[in-house]
């Protein structure tokens, strides 16, 4: 596929999709997102791909929304055109999707990583929601998601000074899953990818979906809505062949049914 502000390449079952606006340390402007979006849904459509990556430089994984693109909206063109709702793409992905940031992940894009199911980072990673700075504030869910990920007094204080978080302080705060020296970003993203796209696809889905839900409801509800899809896994055939392959001792060969 031929993309101007993106590269777009899959690796046996998994897909890197890699920001690529160098000049503009990969803001994120409308060509971009729409870019990604529909990389990210022919990813969804590919049953051949299990899961998905997405990166920047070294310099930034993202330095935000394109302020330049941005700066003359008024509140009509703004609300009407609601430039960042084709951004929840990211967040409504089915099959999991790897953030691997390096360098600046600012705004949007600490938001866009935020949306991605969890966030490898380099020793390099800065995180941030500079956005009091521009004289607005987070609006592609930095405010919510931050929060969930660091607590209200960490993400208060990242939104309301637009401090910075380098890469240990976001692994200790639990806002990366874990943080690897620079030059080994993109492989262990790729084999936590590749790692997932070898089990079977519809119940590494189910996982997700359930994970999800527990943002979204009661402690009560969410066990029992992982306890129906725990169920329902009995009904795949995968569930047979992961469980037969530990009793016959030998690898599984998932066939995503
Ligand atoms: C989605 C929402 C609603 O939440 C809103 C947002 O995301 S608002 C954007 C929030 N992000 C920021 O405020 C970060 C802005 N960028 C910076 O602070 C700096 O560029 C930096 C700290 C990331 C890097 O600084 P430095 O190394 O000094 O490089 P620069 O010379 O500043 O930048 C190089 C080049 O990139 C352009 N650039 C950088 N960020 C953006 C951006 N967010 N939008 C548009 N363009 C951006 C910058 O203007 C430079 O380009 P030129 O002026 O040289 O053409």
């Amino acid at each position: 596929m031929a993309y101007e502000t993106i590269l777009y390449e899959t690796r046996g079952k998994v897909a890197l999709i890699t920001l690529n606006r160098p000049k503009a340390m990969n803001a994120l402007n409308a060509q971009l997102i729409a870019e990604v979006t529909d990389a990210l849904t022919h990813v969804e459509q590919d049953p051949k791909l299990g899961a998905s990556v997405i990166t920047g430089s070294d310099k930034a994984f993202a330095a935000g929304a394109d302020i330049k693109e941005m700066a003359s909206l008024d509140f009509v063109q703004a609300y009407v055109g609601d430039f960042i709702s084709p951004w929840d793409r990211v967040g409504q992905m089915r099959k999991p999707v790897i953030a691997a940031v390096a360098g600046y992940a600012l705004g949007g894009g600490c938001e866009l990583a935020m949306m991605c199911d969890f966030i490898i980072a380099a020793e390099s990673a800065k995180f941030g929601q500079p956005e009091i700075t521009l004289g607005v504030m987070p609006g592609a869910g930095g405010t919510q998601r931050l929060t969930r990920f660091v607590g209200k007094s960490k993400a208060m204080e990242m939104v309301l000074t637009g401090r910075l978080m380098k890469a240990d302080e976001a692994e200790r705060s639990g806002l990366v899953s874990r943080v690897v020296p620079s030059d080994e970003l993109i492989g262990e993203a790729l084999a936590a990818a590749e790692k997932i796209a070898d089990f079977s696809q519809p119940i590494v889905m189910m996982a997700k979906e359930s994970v999800n839900r527990s943002y979204e409801t009661t402690l009560a509800e969410g066990v029992r809505f992982e306890r129906r899809l725990f169920h329902a896994m009995f009904g795949t055939e995968d569930q047979k062949e992961g469980m037969d392959a530990f009793v016959d001792k030998r690898t599984p060969q998932f066939k995503n049914r």
